[in-house]
């Protein structure tokens, strides 16, 4: 597997990435590689620690995923649900909730993915960096995956 650098170099838009407080500490740690590996971001929040609310975070994020300012875009909240949720309330959005490096794989593979979700109390920083890097390395197959992707959408 090809690491996060030479993967990203084949996107010309920066990542989004955003959290709420519970997922605060794994965006940190996340925007250190990207900034370690010379990685383009853009951090939608939360700013730090302090209690706040995913749905503040969340929507701004999607609405640049949506626009064509980032892609992808990465989410992190405790368990994960929140910021989920309230991304994939948005149409151009198919957020993934992932826990382990298959679950990305298939969420990129078969849901062409264009958001990642990390339930950042629930895993720890080598998971989450293993699952990032399996996101961001897998392409959509494309096929019946397609046909069903174009199902989405509320008409
Ligand atoms: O929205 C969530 C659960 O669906 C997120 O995990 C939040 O981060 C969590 O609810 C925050 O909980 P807290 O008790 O306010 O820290």
């Amino acid at each position: 597997m090809t690491g996060i650098s030479s993967l990203f170099s084949q996107s010309e838009k920066p990542i989004g990435i955003c959290s709420d407080h519970a997922g605060f500490e794994m965006k940190s740690y996340l925007i250190s590689l990207f900034e370690e590996k010379g990685i383009v971001y853009k951090d939608f929040g939360a700013y730090s620690g302090e209690s706040s609310d995913y749905a503040d975070f969340a929507h701004p994020l999607a609405i640049a995923v949506e626009n064509g300012e980032c892609y992808p875009g990465i989410g992190l909240c405790g368990s994960g649900n929140g910021i989920n949720i309230t991304l994939n309330k948005h149409q151009g959005v198919r957020a993934a909730l992932c826990w382990t490096e298959e679950i990305a794989r298939l969420a990129r593979a078969h849901n062409n993915a264009n958001v990642l979700v990390l339930p950042a109390r629930f895993i720890s920083q080598e998971e989450a960096y293993t699952i990032l890097v399996r996101f961001l390395n897998t392409p959509f197959e494309g096929g019946r995956h397609e046909r069903r992707i174009e199902k989405i959408p509320v008409k």
